[in-house]
């Protein structure tokens, strides 16, 4: 058994930015992570060609903002080298393959006893602290829809977190269920390796550029949410036009709302609409009715064979599952019970970062709050 002051469970960006805060304040802590490396969402699980939606100043940790030489949008490339130079320069040495099986909060002693389970050897650990941070992400597990009939489908259905790329699908009838950034950019990738493509879009989605997420972003930071939807859906429309005919139609509240509201990021468009418009991707405006073997029914009565399906159906937090005093800080569903801003602070020392649907510039602000409330509570 082992005694830190603080146990961190998770050594993504989360992680990697609590311990960099709290080594800043002198706090002895450990990271447990149950890969065999850090940032292992953006090393094992995305796509190929992901690289960073959001400019370099929405998508630093703290202490260590990007250089002005640094490129406005980094590839993925960019960002882990970034990871290697923070971890390096803060000096942090998680404990890999180490699978949190299970927290208690022990009211006795009036401390967080941590269990994990080696990925390598099986063997079990102790771990005890005052304060325990979740840093384990939102997007630890898939989520797959219990379509009726999915288990009778005779291609290959896989997550897009196992997706990388469509270079074996060329000539493959290949259905991406979901239209957020996964599923809209993962079509594209598709398409652009030779698969004949076809998306369902069975809600109204935004999308936007780019240039205007980060012209919305800045505005932000000096006008309204309602002023700076307005503006980018007039120019977004002036982009785009009318995208109905194609099967995608605009949600009535704006885009910057939304994702204040429920956490559901704007579609940045990496080229797909084009491809959409053109016919290149193939757009079925429908739910999934049901599937019988190759053959997908859709709500609308069209129907397609497909070889395979792609389910870019989107995550769920999976921490309240071996969290069992879950309740001192997430509700039933693995997210946050407290609203924001303050969703990071639970009771008993419980804590949990980058679980306010905020991305990267998420990630930054809760740490900071973490390591700052923990430094107050011991001084
Ligand atoms: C495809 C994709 C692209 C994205 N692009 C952007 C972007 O451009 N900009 C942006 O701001 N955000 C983006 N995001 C959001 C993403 O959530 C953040 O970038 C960031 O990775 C969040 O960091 P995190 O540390 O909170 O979670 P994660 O990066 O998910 O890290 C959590 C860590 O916890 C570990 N872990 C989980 N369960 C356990 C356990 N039981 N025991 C031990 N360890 C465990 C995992 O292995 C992982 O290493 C993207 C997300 C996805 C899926
Ligand atoms: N480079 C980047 O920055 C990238 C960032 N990301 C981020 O990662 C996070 C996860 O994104 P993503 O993986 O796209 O997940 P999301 O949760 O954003 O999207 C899930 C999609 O699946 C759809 N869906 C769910 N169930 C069904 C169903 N039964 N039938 C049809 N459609 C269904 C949803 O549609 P509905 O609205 O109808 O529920 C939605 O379109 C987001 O925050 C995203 O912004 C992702 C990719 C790249
Ligand atoms: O990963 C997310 O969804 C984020 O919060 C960051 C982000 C990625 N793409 C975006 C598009 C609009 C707003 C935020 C994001």
């Amino acid at each position: 058994m082992e005694e830190v002051k603080v146990i961190v469970v998770g050594a993504g960006p989360s992680g990697l930015a609590i311990s960099a805060c709290l080594s800043q304040n002198s706090i002895s802590h450990l990271i447990l992570e149950k890969e065999e490396c850090n940032a292992s969402l953006w090393r094992k699980n995305t796509y190929d060609r992901v690289n960073l939606h959001l400019a370099n100043e929405f998508c630093y940790l703290p202490l260590m903002p990007h250089p002005p030489t640094a490129p406005t949008f980094l590839s993925k490339h960019d960002f882990l080298k970034y990871i290697d130079t923070y971890v390096a320069r803060f000096n942090i040495t998680p404990r890999y393959c180490r699978l949190v099986e299970s927290a208690v909060h022990d009211h006795v002693e009036d401390k967080w006893r941590v269990e994990t389970k080696n990925t390598r050897d099986g063997s079990l650990e102790v771990y005890v602290a005052k304060f325990l941070v979740i840093a384990t992400g939102e997007n630890s597990e898939g989520y797959i829809p219990d379509l009726p009939g999915l288990s009778s489908f005779e291609g290959e259905i896989l997550h897009s977190k196992h997706y990388k790329s469509g270079s074996k699908y060329e000539s493959k009838e290949v259905l991406v269920v979901g239209c957020g950034n996964s599923g809209m950019e993962i079509a594209y990738d598709l398409y652009n390796w030779g698969a004949n493509t076809s998306i369902v879009i069975r809600n109204p989605v935004h999308v936007l550029s780019k240039e205007l997420i980060y012209q919305g972003m800045r505005m932000l930071q000096r006008l309204p949410v309602n002023v700076v939807d307005t503006i980018i859906t007039f120019l977004a429309n002036m982009k785009y036009g009318d995208l109905s005919k194609y099967g995608i139609s605009r949600p009535k509240k704006g885009p910057f709302f939304l994702k204040n509201v429920t956490g559901r990021s704007p579609v940045l468009d990496v080229g797909t609409i084009r491809r959409i418009k053109d016919g290149a991707i193939k757009v079925f405006p429908s739910h999934i009715a049901r599937i019988e073997n190759k053959k997908v029914v859709f709500g609308n009565n069209m129907e397609k064979e497909f070889d395979a399906i792609v389910m870019a159906t989107g995550y769920k937090s999976v921490a309240n599952t071996w969290l069992k005093d879950y309740k001192y800080v997430l509700n039933d569903d693995g997210r946050p019970k407290n609203k924001f801003p303050s969703h990071w602070k639970g009771d008993k020392g419980l804590y949990c970062a980058g679980l306010s649907q905020r991305g990267l510039f998420g990630v930054k602000a809760d740490a900071e709050a973490i390591a700052n409330d923990i430094h107050k509570t011991l001084n």
